[in-house]
């Protein structure tokens, strides 16, 4: 203090104002320190009694404690939340917590439908950043939510910390709400989608179960697919012990619109697997990033490859006609895609993400095209490809099939006349559960049997695709008689369609061509006539040359000996002097010449004199040696 007063006092300051602030600054310092001490000292204390687990938003466990949270009243109570009309976790399902929010004005509406569209359930979800505490089994557990990448604006996080001597509470919490989360998502099929950005796979939604008998093929096939699968999944040892890798693939072919997709959605749920979709046409797809995505496929899914001949043409016609007839670009070790959006996947990197040795084993491939033709055979063999099934456009067995699916029957007194063996698609669906908004009238299952006879018999074998039939049936939902009455008509009306669409494309490709046509004339046009000008240029310059060099030889002595160069081009040339004559020296002339030969010839005269008088000229340039007159300067010397 006394050092302070004497440097200050010079200064002529109230040295007692300094030393109180500088006092209040140094216990308030101290006072601080010690708090947050003490505080950190604290937490570090009671965080040593803590167990704390972490779940990342892209892992499942993650889901399955969101599912649960949401049905907690504690966390539907919370003081601080945010309101969401999105789901809370994968499958889709707006939980109902104690906060959610109803509008009593629509509990009138029926289904949840308000004015045609679907009515939107509002939940409350605690805030991010905020630690709720809810009691379960005699813990407390704190639970904070946070941002994992706020500067991306996705990828949350949990962490749940409870005080316990071991983890059994933690494995209790997540074995349950594992089981609550698949009991609620057991009618549903999740999809997610390839993200070639970052090599991932994004959850897109999950999407009801389609029943199988919703799906009309000839009789067996459907009982042996599904035959096929599970025998798959419950064979993993017997892979093992014979060293087969465990993986199966199925090649879906045929005509579009004939229930590929939607077959391979219906044994997803049948055999409660996930779908993960690549489409290797999408931008950004290349060896690697296929690679790492098929390396992080789950073990038992279903793996769709869409399109698969639409992978090394990026055609974004799917007709036959379209680019993509297999070609030189389809070879196993050419066929690499390069465009200019940066996607490049060959095909032996397919062939490797698919069966190498990153690939995920158990999973069930299912590969779509409409066009077999163009696939390599590499890539359909079996081991990749092990079972292909054709769909062709609808039978008449089909067609009654679908009818049947259409049009829920009256419970009938009368046994029924099919027999039980019959294939599942072929009966006629009960009635549906949920209350029908449509004015569907109700007929005897006998009188829907005969209709659908009378459709199929409407319907030509092999020539309309199902999906086009679903479609006629769709208009005609509620009025089944009339439908098959119509169905005749229709098909008229389908055929006129389709042939004045084949016109209309023809016509359309017609144009396309002859355009093509006009615009590579031109640019060949235009080609020709700007090397014609850098020839004229050429010629221009070498004559120059030429000039150039003849002057010091008639200002020298007369030559001796011919430089070897020169000699040498004047020799080969020396067939060529008369087109020199007529088309190589004067440029001028050459306006005159007009057949295409001659000016090749000519062309060709100039290129050779372009090139001797280079070696000449350099020749001289490097040792003055005069050059020797060579047939064609002596041309020039004549002009
Ligand atoms: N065999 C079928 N049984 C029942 N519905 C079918 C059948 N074929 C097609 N559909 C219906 O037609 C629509 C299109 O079917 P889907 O997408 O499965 O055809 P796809 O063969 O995969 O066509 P694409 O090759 O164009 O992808 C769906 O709504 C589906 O319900």
């Amino acid at each position: 203090m006394d050092a302070l007063k004497n440097i200050l006092s010079p200064l002529g300051m109230n040295t007692g104002a300094i030393q109180d602030t500088l006092k209040l600054v140094v216990i308030g310092g101290t006072v601080e320190t010690a708090r947050r001490a003490s505080v950190s000292a604290w937490n570090g204390f009671v965080d040593s009694f803590f167990l704390t687990a972490h779940f990342s938003q892209e892992d499942y466990p993650y889901d399955w404690l969101m599912h649960w949270l949401a049905k907690q009243p504690a966390w539907g109570r919370s003081r601080e939340f945010e309101i969401t009309t999105r789901s809370v976790g994968r499958n889709g399902i707006t939980q109902k917590t104690t906060g959610d929010l109803e509008d009593e004005e629509e509990e009138e509406a029926d289904d949840g439908l308000v004015h045609g569209r679907r009515k939107r359930k509002v939940a409350f979800m605690p805030s991010l950043d905020t630690t709720h505490t809810i009691y379960y089994r005699g813990h407390w557990l704190r639970i904070t939510r946070t941002k994992r990448y706020p500067d991306y604006g996705h990828g949350s996080s949990l962490k749940i910390s409870v005080v316990a001597r071991n983890n059994d509470i933690l494995k209790k919490l997540v074995l349950e709400a594992k089981r609550e989360y698949e009991k609620d998502a057991e009618h549903r099929v999740h999809i997610f989608l390839a993200d070639t950005t970052y090599g991932c796979w994004r959850w897109n939604g999950a999407r009801q179960k389609r029943p199988m008998s919703s799906i009309v093929l000839q009789p067996g096939v459907k009982d042996m697919l599904l035959a096929d699968c599970k025998d798959f999944l419950q064979s993993e040892e017997w892979y093992a012990e014979r060293g087969i890798p465990f993986r199966r693939g199925y090649l879906l072919h045929g005509v579009p619109g004939s229930g590929k997709t939607s077959l391979i959605h219906s044994l997803a749920g049948e055999l409660g697997l996930d779908i993960y979709v690549v489409s290797l046409s999408s931008k950004g797809m290349s060896d690697n990033t296929l690679t790492t995505l098929m390396g992080h496929v789950p073990s038992r899914c279903i793996l769709l490859l869409e399109d698969l001949d639409a992978a090394f043409t990026r055609s974004v016609s799917r007709d036959a006609t379209s680019t993509g007839a297999p070609t030189a670009a389809t070879s196993k070790e050419s066929a690499t895609t390069e465009t200019n959006d940066g996607s490049t996947l060959s095909l032996s990197g397919l062939l490797n993400s698919l069966d190498g040795v990153a690939a995920a084993e158990g999973r069930l491939l299912f590969a779509t095209t409409n066009h077999i033709e163009r696939l390599d055979p590499a890539l359909s063999r079996p081991g990749r490809m092990d079972v292909w099934v054709n769909f062709t456009h609808a039978t008449k067995w089909q067609a009654e099939g679908i009818f049947k699916c259409f049009f829920p029957y009256k419970p009938s007194t009368v046994s029924p006349t099919t027999p039980s063996s019959e294939d599942a698609s072929q009966k006629n669906l009960p009635l549906p559960k949920r209350k029908s908004t449509h004015a569907i009238p109700l007929l005897t299952e006998e009188e829907i049997s005969e209709l659908a006879k009378r459709f199929a018999d409407a319907i030509p074998e092999d020539e309309l695709s199902v999906a086009g039939l679903q479609g006629y049936l769709l208009k005609n939902k509620t009025r089944p008689r009339e439908c098959v009455d119509e169905v005749a008509e229709w098909v008229i009306q389908e055929r006129e369609t389709r042939e004045k669409l084949k016109k209309e494309k023809a016509e359309r490709e017609a144009k396309e061509k002859k355009e093509a046509e006009e615009k590579a004339k031109k640019e060949k046009e235009e080609k020709e006539a700007k090397e014609k000008l850098e020839r004229k240029e050429a010629r221009a310059k070498a004559k120059k040359l030429a000039s150039k060099s003849e002057s010091p030889v008639s200002a020298s002595t007369a030559p001796t000996e011919p430089a070897p160069a020169a000699t040498e081009a004047s020799t080969t040339d020396s067939s060529n002097s008369e087109s020199e004559t007529t088309t190589g020296v004067d440029a001028d002339t050459e306006e005159s010449v007009t057949s295409e030969e001659e000016n090749d010839k000519g062309d060709d005269a100039v290129k050779e004199e372009g090139k001797e008088k280079w070696v000449s000229v350099k020749g001289q340039a490097a040792t003055p040696v005069p050059e020797a007159p060579t047939p064609s300067a002596d041309a020039e010397a004549a002009t």
